[in-house]
This record gives C-alpha cells, sequence and structure tokens, in this order.
C-alpha cells in the first residue's frame, strides 16, 4: 500500500464514545433503522476497507457490534494512535476465526493456543494492511507471533524474487538466544508459507550461514554478523519488504544505532514495512525510530507508552534493601528456600558483570545446588547447551547476565533474583519478565544497595505502576527519576564505585 505522508496529526482509537443518539429512548427509536442500513453499509465499508488498505476483513468481524470491540479495548487497555492522515479504524482480530482467508495452512500451529493476545489481536489487522506499526505490550504477552505471522502472510501472499541471497524480510534481535528462539517460533509455521528460515548470529562458522541464505525468504539476525555477511555480499538486503527490531528500544540505542542504520540503507523505503516491538519504549529512542517508518501506528496494551517503563503487573515484585557484603548470604538463603524440595523451583538469578556472574555461579555449585551459567565470556556451544539445560531442567539456576534479560521465554521460571541491579529500569522490566509469562504468575526479588540509589525513583515508579509494595528502605533513596546521564542507553554505562571492576558490556554480534 502507498506510504502516507510524515505529517499528519496522530488519531487515537480508543473504545468510542457512546453519542447521545445511544441512550435508551432513542436507541430502540433507531434500532431497525439502523439495523437496515447496517448490512448494506458493511458490505460497502468492507470493500472500501480493502481498497484502501490491501487488507480483507473477514464478514464474521464486520458484523460485530461496536459495543463489543469497545469492550476488548478498554478490557485491555489498548491504545492506537494513528500518525496517518487518512487513518482507517481496523477491528482488531479479537478470535482466530476473525484471520483473514490464508491459502494455505498457515494458522495451523495458533490450534495450540484459545484465543489472540492483546498485541496480536490489535496490531494484526494493521500489519496485514502494510502499515509500519510500533507494538508495544508487557513482557510475555505473544509479540513474536504479533509481528510474525504477518510476515509469513505477506510472503505468502506476494509473489516472491526468488533471486538467491536476496531475502524477503529481517527480523533483527539482540542477541543471538533470542535469533533462535525467534527462528524457532516462526519454523513451526514456516513450512506452510513455503518459506525458507535462516539464523543468523556470531560466535559460530559463517559458511554454513552463507549456504542457508542463498534460499532463505526470512533471514532472523543479530546485528553485527548480519552486517558482516552483509559486506561482503553473502546477502543483498535490497529487496526486504518486512522489515522488524524485536527490542525495539535495545536495537535503537547507541550500542546498536549504526549497525542497524547500515544494515538498513540498501531496504527499499518505498517498498518496505517497517515494525518494531518492545515491552518499554523510553523517549530517548523515540525519535530515531521515527527516522526508519512511515507514519507508523503505535499500539500500547496497558498504558500510556510515555509513562515509565512497565512491568507485567502478574509478577509479585519484592525488593530488599541489603548491605552489598550480604548479598551472596541472602542469594543462598533464598535458593535454600526454593531449591531444597524434591521437584525444586527454577530461579533465573541475574548479575551486572561477567566476573560477577561466574563467581555467583561457582559458590551456587559449591552448595550443591544444580547450577548453569550464561554470558558473554562463554562460547556460543556452551550458552546454547547452558540455557537447554535450563530449559529442560536439568540445572534448576540459571545464573545470568542482561545478554539474558530480555525475550527468552523460558518455560515455568518461578523465579527471577536480581543480585545486582541493572544499568536501566528498563532492563530491569525485562529482566523479570522472564517469570510470569503468557498468563502465568510470577515473583522477582531484587537485592538493592545503597550503589543502585540513582534508580530508586525509577523503581519506585515501576512498583507502584504495578501496585506492588513500596519498601520504606527504598522510599528512602529518594524518588527522584534522574535523567539518563549517558547517551548509551542502558547498555555500556554505569557511574560506580572505583571499588568495583568494571567490565564492558559487549552485546551480540
Ligand atoms: N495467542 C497466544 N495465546 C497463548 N500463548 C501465546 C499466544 N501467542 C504466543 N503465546 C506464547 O506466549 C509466550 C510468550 O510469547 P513471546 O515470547 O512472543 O512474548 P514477548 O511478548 O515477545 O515477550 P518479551 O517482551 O519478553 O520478549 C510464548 O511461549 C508463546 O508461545
Amino acid at each position: 500500500m502507498a506510504k502516507r505522508s510524515h505529517h499528519a496529526e496522530p488519531t487515537e482509537l480508543r473504545p468510542t464514545k457512546k453519542s447521545k443518539s445511544d441512550d435508551k429512548h432513542s436507541a430502540s427509536k433507531d434500532k431497525k433503522k439502523r439495523r437496515n442500513k447496517k448490512s448494506s453499509s458493511d458490505k460497502e465499508n468492507a470493500s472500501s476497507l480493502i481498497e484502501q488498505t490491501g487488507y480483507s476483513q473477514v464478514s464474521g468481524l464486520t458484523d460485530l457490534a461496536q459495543s463489543q470491540i469497545d469492550q476488548f479495548l478498554e478490557e485491555n487497555t489498548i491504545k492506537i494512535t494513528d500518525s496517518s492522515a487518512d487513518a482507517v479504524q481496523l477491528r482488531p482480530i479479537i478470535s482466530f476465526d476473525y484471520l483473514p482467508p490464508c491459502n494455505e495452512d498457515l494458522y495451523a500451529p495458533l490450534k495450540s493456543f484459545p484465543a489472540p493476545t492483546p498485541i496480536q489481536a490489535a496490531t494484526w489487522p494493521l500489519l496485514f494492511a502494510g502499515r509500519d506499526v510500533i507494538g508495544i505490550a508487557e513482557t510475555g504477552s505473544g509479540k513474536t507471533l504479533g509481528f510474525g505471522l504477518p510476515c509469513l502472510k505477506k510472503l505468502l501472499d506476494s509473489k516472491r524474487n526468488k533471486k538467491p541471497c536476496h531475502p524477503a524480510a529481517v527480523i533483527i534481535s539482540p542477541t543471538r538466544e533470542l535469533a533462535m528462539q525467534i527462528y524457532d517460533q516462526l519454523a513451526k509455521f514456516a513450512d506452510a508459507a513455503k518459506a525458507g528460515v535462516v539464523c543468523i548470529y556470531g560466535g559460530v562458522r559463517k559458511d554454513e550461514q552463507r549456504e542457508a541464505l542463498k534460499t532463505a525468504a526470512i533471514v532472523v539476525a543479530t546485528p553485527g554478523r548480519l552486517k558482516d555477511l552483509q559486506n561482503d555480499e553473502s546477502v543483498n538486503l535490497g529487496k526486504v519488504k518486512y522489515l522488524v527490531l524485536d527490542e525495539a528500544d535495545r536495537m535503537l540505542d547507541k550500542g546498536f544505532e549504526q549497525d542497524i542504520k547500515d544494515i538498513i540503507q540498501p531496504m527499499p523505503v518505498s517498498s518496505r514495512q517497517t515494525v518494531m516491538f518492545t515491552a518499554t519504549w523510553p523517549p530517548s529512542v523515540r525519535e530515531l525510530a521515527a527516522t526508519f517508518m512511515s507514519s507508523p501506528v503505535t499500539v500500547t496494551i496497558g498504558g500510556d507508552p510515555s509513562a515509565d517503563p512497565r512491568a507485567n503487573t502478574r509478577i509479585k515484585q519484592e525488593v530488599e534493601v541489603v548491605d552489598p557484603r550480604d548479598k551472596e548470604g541472602r542469594l543462598i538463603q533464598l535458593l535454600n528456600r526454593s531449591q531444597r524440595a524434591q521437584n525444586p523451583d527454577k530461579v533465573l538469578v541475574f548479575c551486572l558483570y561477567k566476573k560477577e556472574a561466574m563467581r555467583v555461579e561457582r559458590l551456587i555449585k559449591t552448595k550443591g545446588f544444580r547450577v548453569a551459567g550464561i554470558h558473554g565470556d562463554l562460547n556460543q556451544a556452551d550458552r546454547f547447551r547452558n540455557l537447554e539445560a535450563f530449559k529442560t531442567g536439568s540445572a534448576t539456576v540459571l545464573v545470568a547476565t542482561d545478554v539474558a534479560a530480555r525475550g527468552l521465554d523460558i518455560p515455568a521460571v518461578k523465579l527471577v533474583i536480581n543480585v545486582t541491579f541493572p544499568l536501566t529500569v528498563e532492563d530491569y522490566v525485562h529482566r523479570i519478565g522472564r517469570t510470569g509469562r503468557a498468563g502465568a504468575e510470577g515473583h522477582a526479588i531484587t537485592l538493592f544497595t545503597e550503589q543502585d540509589k540513582g534508580l530508586s525513583g525509577g523503581l519506585i515508579n515501576v512498583l507502584k505502576a504495578a501496585k506492588q509494595d513500596v519498601p520504606e528502605s527504598l522510599l528512602k533513596f529518594g524518588t527522584t527519576v534522574k535523567k539518563k546521564q549517558h547517551d548509551a542507553y542502558g547498555a555500556f554505562f554505569k557511574d560506580i564505585g572505583t571499588d568495583k571492576k568494571a567490565t564492558k558490556i559487549t552485546f551480540d554480534d
């Protein structure tokens, strides 16, 4: 569909307010008249909708009462802000029955789910209609299929250019493990879409990846390796028509910004649909995001995107203010509680630094618990193996740096323990989001010390927004939210005491 002007005033889609003519008396008077009018105007609307958007909303969805749509939008706190002047309001796909027709059996793997999640319901019609979309929803809310299903359908519907090494869709993720996970999810659907998917990440040999790129329609990748393969002409991104930045705020921070610009540069703007999904959307990245998109629609689930980052409300968050010297003792006490049972719970322990993670892992091992580790100093094979051990339960404690903070969907993580607070409150929201996924309950315990006090205000806001208790001992550090002190949002910088020997945190290539 044609891209629209950048300069339109945004329009918002919220549940429509009842007009005066909807009151009881006029409602009964007008009912019959409206019913007659409705069927013909629905048909007209449906065909003009296809004309305007290229998306065919199924009649079952068109026939639903507006009140049902309004109720869905309201119950799920869905806010849709469209920056296009001629915005067309598309109804959320509130049931899989209302997915647009598709020749192949693309939707078969959805059978295991009861209904689309709110972010899927709200973004699918927009994505099917070819719009650029920013999707913001809590951790574990099904964002991967939110952007993945329309991607597959788009490829299925289009006459794809089958030139070797010219993929039609690129999905970029900040870590290798997350790229692999997205790949696994899409691979379940990709056969039906007859679209080859390849996963491209650093830390392993390039030859196989080069070979797979010859036939792949969809590339899931971490930025550094994709850029390498682009530079040596193993892949040409000139025919990409669907681009996704998953964990978009991380992809747009200073650590990745240049790589992303280089990767996107050859992708044709006029025919490219650009999609960004995330659970946190700090103001610092929004301007840059806009430069990659054409009149995007922003879909937010669960609250205003301009507010503080929001944690998933099903996670019980506890914060304990402790002396730094007591952290490891307290960690072991907490693990004793969860690991001594016959079926120990899965616990994810976050540290800030690689050396710290290694030390903590050793400590936990000496206590006899089944522990594995994941951080940037391990080779890729060990990283995958240790994550797998945790997923399958052969290790019940995983000690990780922020390389595991985002996106990883590990079944049944009961508890997240933050041994050292992350660099930003956004990272905190992602870390604790490894529990309480896909509608489950979760639990997070954070050991907070005086050294972290610069982030107390932001943390307090996250706790309050999720209606969690705020301990007095945390309040005493102050409620002011400090402006970010460094351009490199969240990734590389923290004002730390000299007693801590910082290892630069690096992300994946
Ligand atoms: N419609 C659905 N109903 C129920 N579960 C679903 C549905 N869609 C996806 N899921 C499952 O929900 C889990 C979380 O999904 P996903 O990993 O996409 O979350 P996310 O929103 O990307 O999280 P994060 O912000 O942490 O990256 C996955 O196990 C996925 O299979």
